[in-house]
C-alpha cells in the first residue's frame, strides 16, 4: 500500500499531524449572481481608506462638470514578484464587495468638509453622499488565476469621479493579496506536493489585516492549514498548532504532574501512573542494544513537560524537541513517551524541529524512530511526522531538497507572510478610456507606458494543451478563434511577433459587477473553490514559466489592430522634440 503522506493524513480530517481543527467558517461564501454582497472582511475597508488626492480630483472633476464622463481603468502589474514569470490574482472578491457597499456615511462627509480646502462647495459635499458604484461594472480575470504583467487584473468602467475614487482602495486590496498568495504559491512548488504547509505567519505579520488577509491567501496560494484562529473560524480554513519552548521550559521536574492516570485508548483499563510508565520506556531504550549509541541521560524536565503534554493529548502527542538538545533528548524523551502511549493504544503524531540543521536532524530523528520501531516492535513509529520551522523561506526548502531529509511538514512564518524577498506588488490603476476616446500614460520607461483603449483579453493554448500566449485586443475587434491564425505582436517592440493558430481560446474577463448593464455577474467563488482553482491553474502552466530560477518569460502580446493604434497615439501624444 502506498505510504499516507502527512498531506494526505491532515486533508483525511487532520487526525495526524498535532492539534487541530476544521470548524466550519462564520461567513458564508458571497452572495454571488443574486442577492446582496457582504461588505468587505476588513470593516475599515471604507470610502475613506484612500489617498486625501483621490477627493480633490472628485471635487475638481465635479467643479467642472467631469463627474459622470464615462471611464475606464485598468488594473494591472507591470512585473513579476520574486523574480519570477508568473503571479497569482488575488483579492478580487474584496474588492466586489468594497464595491458593492461603497457608500459616504454622514460622518465621512462631515470629516471631509474639515479637511478639504474652504472653497468646496457644499453642492459637492451632497453629490458625494449619493455616490454608489450602481453605475460601475467591474471585468476581472478570475480570482486564483495565474496571470502576467500588463494583462489587466480588473477592468473598472463607470463615471469617472467614482472609478477614480475607487483606485487605491482596490490597488490595496489586490497587491498584497496577490503578492502573498503568490509567495505561498512558490514555496509550494519547491517543497513538493506531498508535503504539509502550515502557515505561522501571525505574529510576524504587518499588523492584524496583514496576519487574517496573510493567511487567506496563504491558503488560496497552496498551504494546507494556518495556526491563525480568526483566519480559521472566519474563513474556514484548517488550524494547526503543536506548542513552543515555553511550553517545555515551563517544566522543572515530575513532581509537577498531579493527576497521573490514563486510561487506555479503548477504555479497557486504566494505567494509574503514566509518568512512571514513561520512565520506564526510557529506561528500556537506555538499556536496548540497537540505541545505547544514540544517547545517554536526557533532560528530565523536558521528559516531563512531554508526559504532561501527552497526558493532555494521548490522541495527539507532539513534541517541539529542541528546547534542550535534539538528538541527545529530545528525540529519545519523546520516544519515551510515544512508547508510553504506545503501549497504551494510542498513537503519537510526531517531532517539530525549530533549530539548527534541519536537514541533518530530520535524518538524524528518522533513523532514530526506525531503530524504535524494530527495537521494540511499535508499528509505525518509523514514519512518524516530521514538522521543520525556523525561519524558513523557498531558497532553504530548495537547499533542503537537495541536501535530503526527511521533513513530512513545515510550519512557515516570517518569510512568507511578510513577503521577505520582495515586500510589495506594484498594480498600478491607470485611465484607458474616457467617454470612448482611447487614452494612454506616455514614460520614459517603456514597461510604464499604459496601454489604451476598453479591451478584451484572451489567452491562446497550442495543440500541446499549454498557453502560448495572452493577448489583448480592442473590445470593437472581433475575437480570436480556434484554428484561425492570428498575429500577435508585442505591444512596445515592433521586431517582436508572431502567428498563432490558438487550439483553444479563453476569454479571460468576466463580469464581476454589473452596476450599470445590470448584466448577469458571476458568482464568487468560496476560498476552498479558489484555492482548487489556483492549484489547476498552476499545474497547467509550462514548466518553464513557474521554475524557480532563471525561468521563461511568458508572452503577452496585442493584437496587429491595437498594436497600430498604440503607436498612432503615442505619437499623436508625445510632444516633437527641438533641437538648436
Ligand atoms: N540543512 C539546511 N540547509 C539550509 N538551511 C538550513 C538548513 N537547516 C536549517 N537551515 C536554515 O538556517 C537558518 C538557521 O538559522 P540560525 O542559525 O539563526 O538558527 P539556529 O541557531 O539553528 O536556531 P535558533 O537561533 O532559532 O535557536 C534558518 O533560517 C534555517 O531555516
Ligand atoms: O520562524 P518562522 O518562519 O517565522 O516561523 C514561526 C516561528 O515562530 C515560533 O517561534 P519564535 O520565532 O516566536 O521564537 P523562536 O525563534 O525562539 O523559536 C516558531 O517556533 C517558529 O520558529
Ligand atoms: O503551532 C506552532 O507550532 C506554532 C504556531 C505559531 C508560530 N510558531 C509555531
Ligand atoms: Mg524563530
Amino acid at each position: 500500500m502506498a505510504e499516507t503522506s502527512a498531506r494526505d493524513s491532515a486533508e483525511e480530517g487532520g487526525r495526524n499531524v498535532g492539534i487541530c481543527g476544521d470548524g466550519g467558517a462564520r461567513e458564508a461564501p458571497a452572495a454571488g449572481g443574486s442577492g446582496s454582497i457582504p461588505p468587505p472582511t476588513n470593516p475599515l475597508v471604507t470610502p475613506l481608506l484612500t489617498d486625501m488626492y483621490q477627493v480633490t480630483m472628485a471635487y475638481a472633476y465635479w467643479k467642472a462638470g467631469k463627474q459622470n464622463d464615462r471611464a475606464v481603468f485598468d488594473l494591472l502589474h507591470r512585473k513579476n514578484p520574486f523574480g519570477g514569470e508568473y503571479t497569482v490574482f488575488a483579492g478580487l472578491e474584496e474588492c466586489v464587495r468594497f464595491a458593492a457597499n461603497f457608500r459616504f456615511t454622514d460622518a465621512d462627509i462631515e470629516y471631509l468638509r474639515t479637511v478639504m480646502p474652504p472653497v468646496c462647495e457644499d453642492g459637492f459635499f451632497s453629490f458625494l453622499k449619493a455616490v454608489d458604484c450602481s453605475e460601475v461594472d467591474i471585468h476581472a480575470i478570475a480570482e486564483g488565476s495565474v496571470c502576467f504583467p500588463r494583462v489587466p487584473l480588473l477592468r473598472v468602467e463607470g463615471p469617472l469621479l467614482v472609478v477614480q475614487l475607487l483606485e487605491t482602495t482596490v490597488l490595496t486590496l489586490v497587491n498584497y493579496a496577490s503578492l502573498v498568495a503568490t509567495n505561498a504559491a512558490r514555496f509550494r512548488k519547491v517543497a513538493g506536493h506531498d508535503k504539509l504547509l502550515l502557515e505561522f505567519g501571525l505574529r510576524r505579520a504587518q499588523g492584524p489585516d496583514g496576519g487574517i488577509s496573510g493567511s487567506k491567501y496563504c491558503y488560496l496560494g497552496g498551504f494546507d492549514a494556518t495556526s491563525n484562529l480568526e483566519a480559521g473560524q472566519r474563513f474556514g480554513i484548517p488550524v494547526r498548532g503543536t506548542h513552543s519552548h515555553a511550553f517545555v521550559s515551563s517544566y522543572m521536574s515530575f513532581d509537577e504532574i498531579i493527576d497521573r492516570k490514563l486510561q487506555r485508548s479503548d477504555g479497557s483499563s486504566t494505567c494509574e501512573d503514566f509518568v512512571l510508565l514513561t520512565m520506564q520506556c526510557l529506561k528500556r531504550m537506555q538499556g536496548a542494544p540497537s540505541l545505547q549509541h544514540w544517547f545517554g541521560e536526557t533532560n528530565h524536565s523536558e521528559l516531563a513537560a512531554f508526559t504532561s503534554y501527552a497526558l493532555a493529548f494521548p490522541t495527539a502527542f507532539q513534541a517541539l524537541v529542541d528546547t534542550y538538545d535534539v538528538l541527545k533528548s529530545g528525540v529519545p524523551n519523546f520516544c519515551a513517551v510515544a512508547l508510553a502511549l504506545h503501549e497504551l493504544g494510542f498513537k503519537a503524531v510526531g517531532i517539530r524541529l525549530d533549530s539548527g540543521d534541519l536537514s541533518y536532524f530530520s535524518v538524524e530523528s528518522r533513523k532514530f524512530f526506525r531503530a524504535v520501531e524494530k527495537e521494540f516492535g511499535a508499528q509505525g513509529f518509523g514514519n512518524m511526522v516530521i514538522t521543520a520551522s525556523n525561519d524558513i523561506n523557498e531558497d532553504t526548502l530548495d537547499a533542503l531538497n537537495k541536501q535530503g531529509h526527511e521533513i513530512d511538514a513545515y510550519g512557515i512564518g516570517t518569510q512568507l507572510i511578510t513577503c521577505y524577498k520582495q515586500p510589495a506588488l506594484g498594480c498600478v490603476y491607470k485611465l484607458v478610456e474616457i467617454n470612448g476616446q482611447p487614452r494612454i500614460k506616455l514614460s520614459e520607461d517603456v514597461t510604464k507606458v499604459t496601454i489604451p483603449c476598453k479591451k478584451q483579453c484572451y489567452r491562446l493554448y497550442g495543440k500541446e494543451g499549454y498557453a502560448l500566449v495572452d493577448l489583448m485586443v480592442g473590445d470593437d475587434e472581433s475575437p480570436p478563434r480556434a484554428g484561425e491564425r492570428i498575429l500577435c505582436r508585442h505591444p512596445f517592440s515592433e521586431s517582436r511577433r508572431a502567428f498563432v493558430v490558438p487550439s483553444r481560446v479563453e476569454p479571460l474577463y468576466k463580469c464581476y459587477w454589473s452596476g450599470s448593464s445590470g448584466a448577469p455577474r458571476e458568482p464568487l467563488p468560496s476560498l476552498e473553490e479558489l484555492r482548487e482553482h489556483c492549484r489547476r491553474e498552476l499545474e497547467a502552466q509550462r514548466s518553464d514559466h513557474v521554475r524557480a530560477f532563471n525561468p521563461t518569460p511568458y508572452k503577452v502580446s496585442v493584437s496587429a489592430k491595437l498594436y497600430d493604434f498604440i503607436h498612432f497615439l503615442w505619437l499623436n501624444e508625445a510632444p516633437v522634440g527641438e533641437l538648436h
